[in-house]
This record gives structure tokens, sequence and C-alpha cells, in this order.
């Protein structure tokens, strides 16, 4: 699959809904009915990263059990991480920054890459090997919506998902700028609700985030 066909795939994906859920999970049993949640709630893509053991399990069943859900997979760092999620049924791939090496194993997989930048250099880097959807982060730390909104002009071929400090109240500052597609956040799936199984709260902090299109570019 070539670089054009897999960011379409990706421009799909971040159009689905404003905000994609980050997620950190420490057990897989969670996974399916925190997804049943979110897609219930209007949430359909969903990125879990790769920070704790339990994460391609949770990929795996997800993929395997949730209908309407877009699994896909973050904090993607190597081609064996990008492997092993492609592997384990996600279905978009996120970074946190790029390496070569990432890459070139971006290039040679089939999984779409939505890689991150916090820098015009790099997201020129990112343009000129074909990639015109890029994560901005970490979001609220590198500059927030201010650096975002002053690249619109000069790099008008990018669009964004920014992620890293955002919150539902913050959200609007980005999605109302016209390179930003959706927004990235951890707030949807937090970790009280995940260990108390409270699957009704999750559903309704996705309907919030759904309501957030309002304000959209
Ligand atoms: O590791 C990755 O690939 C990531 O995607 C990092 C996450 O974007 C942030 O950790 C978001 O977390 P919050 O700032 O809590 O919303």
């Amino acid at each position: 699959m070539n670089i054009e066909t897999k960011q379409q795939h990706v421009e799909t994906t971040m159009r689905l809904a404003p905000v994609i859920p980050v997620v950190i999970i420490d057990d897989a049993r969670y996974a399916v009915p925190m997804a049943r949640a979110l897609v219930a709630g209007g949430i359909p893509a969903i990125e879990v990263t790769l920070r704790t053991p339990a994460a391609l399990d949770a990929i795996r069943a997800i993929a395997a059990e949730v209908e309407g859900a877009v699994v896909g997979v973050g904090t993607v760092l190597s081609a064996r991480d990008l492997h092993a999620a492609e592997q384990a049924g996600a279905r978009f791939a996120v970074s946190p920054g790029v390496s070569p090496g990432l890459l070139d194993a971006a290039d040679n997989s089939a999984l779409p890459l939505l890689p991150g930048v916090a820098t015009a250099g790099e997201a020129m880097t990112l343009l000129e090997r074909g990639y015109r959807h890029l994560k901005f982060f970490p979001a609220v730390p590198a500059g927030g919506a201010k650096l975002l909104g002053a690249w619109a002009s000069p790099l008008p071929q990018l669009r964004f998902c920014p992620t890293g400090g955002i919150s539902l109240t913050s959200a609007p500052d980005f999605l109302a700028l016209p390179n930003v597609l959706c927004v990235g956040g951890s707030w949807l799936t937090p970790s009280d609700k995940l260990k108390s199984g409270d699957w009704t709260g999750i559903e309704q902090l996705a309907r919030e985030a759904v309501l957030l299109k309002g304000v959209m570019a």
C-alpha cells in the first residue's frame, strides 16, 4: 500500500469524531467493555498505547469483538512495535515522534502511521516523505493552539491531531483551527473509571466529546 492510500486511511480515521481517546490499559479485560462504551457514546477510533504489557491483548480483543470500533496503537517507537500491533489487529498507528528507522518500517508496513511532530522542521521532513496528516505532540507544552495555528498559513498541506495535555475545556481552542481534524486525549478513559468498571461514565465522557463537533472549523 502506498503512502497516499495509507494517509487517506489516517484522514478517514481522524474525521470519525472530534476526539481520539488515548488509552493506557493495565488489564486487557477492561478493553472490550471500555471500547463498547466509547463506541456507544459516538467515539469509534481508539488509540491503545503500548505502555503496558496488556496493550497488545487489549488491541486483539477490541479488534475481534467490538463492532464499530477502529482500534489503533499508540506509543509506537520501533519497527518491532509496528509489526506487533499490526499482527494484533491495529488499524492505525500513532507515534510520539519519528526516527529514520520507524519511518522506513512504516514505508514497508500496511499499517497507516500518524507520526508525531513538535517543530515545523519535523513537519517539513514528513511532508517530503508524503505525510499530510500528523500528530502535534506534546500539544500544550510544545506551544498549544497558538503555535499550531501559526503553522496553518506556511504549511497549508498539513492537517493535525494535537495530543498531550488537552482536556474537554481546552479542546475547542484546537478544534477551531483550520489545520486540525481532531484532538487526542486520555481524559475519556481515566484509570479510576477503568478500574471501577464505570462504563456508563466512560460512555458519558464520549458523548460530551462528540458535542465538540459544534466548535470545529
Ligand atoms: O505515547 C504516545 O504515542 C502518545 O500518544 C502520548 C499521548 O498522546 C499523551 O500521553 C496523551 O496524554 P494526555 O496528555 O494525558 O491526554
